[in-house]
């Protein structure tokens, strides 16, 4: 069953009398419980895209409908709604709290969220039961990451949305930060969206989507993704 679709989804820009056509005309669907990895080139329109899907900006025209619900017509209320209840977000950067525990940063997500997990069993899942009052500071980046992936699932979103969540790890580390996060997402039904230069990472997709000048290159299922100690890191 398609959780997203994407209709004449456009986006523009206006600076002055110029106008850029960050999304230009996107069309495309996703299946419930896919993992899906959106790829191309510096300035193609990948977090423009990802933004859209995560309540975060608005299309200029065009319909984006999410678990049976148009969100493209939200007003600011129903967009924090849409965030707090459907997606997480899980970003290069960790973006966790540096002055707030591994615990309350997770925590905090039961302020926004009517359906969170429990967040000491999310950070135990993600293996930081021992880390649960150590401050970010004090954690290494893969073990940064694992605290956002566990705020980000405590929240008990439909869909996970992750900008280049291996970016800012050296190779050995983000395999094994990729491996959880995708046998987590697979635990808990979660559809997974990940945008990234990683070809790599692409080959593990069950759906790769292609984005070049704001418009849809190409989208192509993967029926038998690799695994990620298949792939050459
Ligand atoms: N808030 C904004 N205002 C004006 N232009 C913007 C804005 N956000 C993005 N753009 C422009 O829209 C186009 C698409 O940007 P986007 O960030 O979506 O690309 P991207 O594929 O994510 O690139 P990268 O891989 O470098 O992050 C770019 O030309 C960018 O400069």
């Amino acid at each position: 069953m398609a959780i997203v679709e994407f209709k004449d989804v456009t986006r523009i820009y206006t600076s002055g009398d110029h106008e850029l056509r960050a999304l230009d005309g996107i069309n495309f669907t996703l299946d419930e419980g896919k993992f899906v990895v959106i790829l191309g080139p510096s300035g193609a329109g990948k977090s423009t895209l990802l933004n859209m899907l995560g309540g975060l900006d608005s299309p200029t025209s065009g319909t984006i409908t999410v678990n049976g619900k148009d969100i493209s017509t939200l007003n600011n209320n129903e967009l924090a709604d849409y965030r707090a209840s459907t997606v997480g977000f899980v970003f290069q950067f960790y973006n966790l709290i540096p002055t707030l525990t591994v615990y309350e940063n997770v925590t905090l997500v039961k302020d926004i969220s009517k359906d969170a997990i429990d967040p000491k069993k999310m950070i135990a899942e993600v293996g930081l039961a021992d880390h649960l009052h150590n401050f970010p500071s004090e954690l290494s980046g893969g073990e940064q990451q694992r605290v956002s992936i566990a705020r980000a699932l405590a929240k008990n979103p439909k869909i996970l949305l992750c900008d280049e969540p291996t970016g800012a790890l050296d190779s050995e580390t983000g395999v094994l930060v990729l491996k959880l996060l995708l046998s987590m997402a697979k635990n808990y039904g979660k559809t997974i969206v990940v945008v990234t230069h990683n070809q790599n990472i692409a080959k593990m997709a069950d759906v790769v989507i292609r984005v070049k000048n704001g418009k849809i290159k190409s989208y192509e299922e993967q029926p038998t993704p690799m695994s990620a100690d298949e792939v050459e890191w």
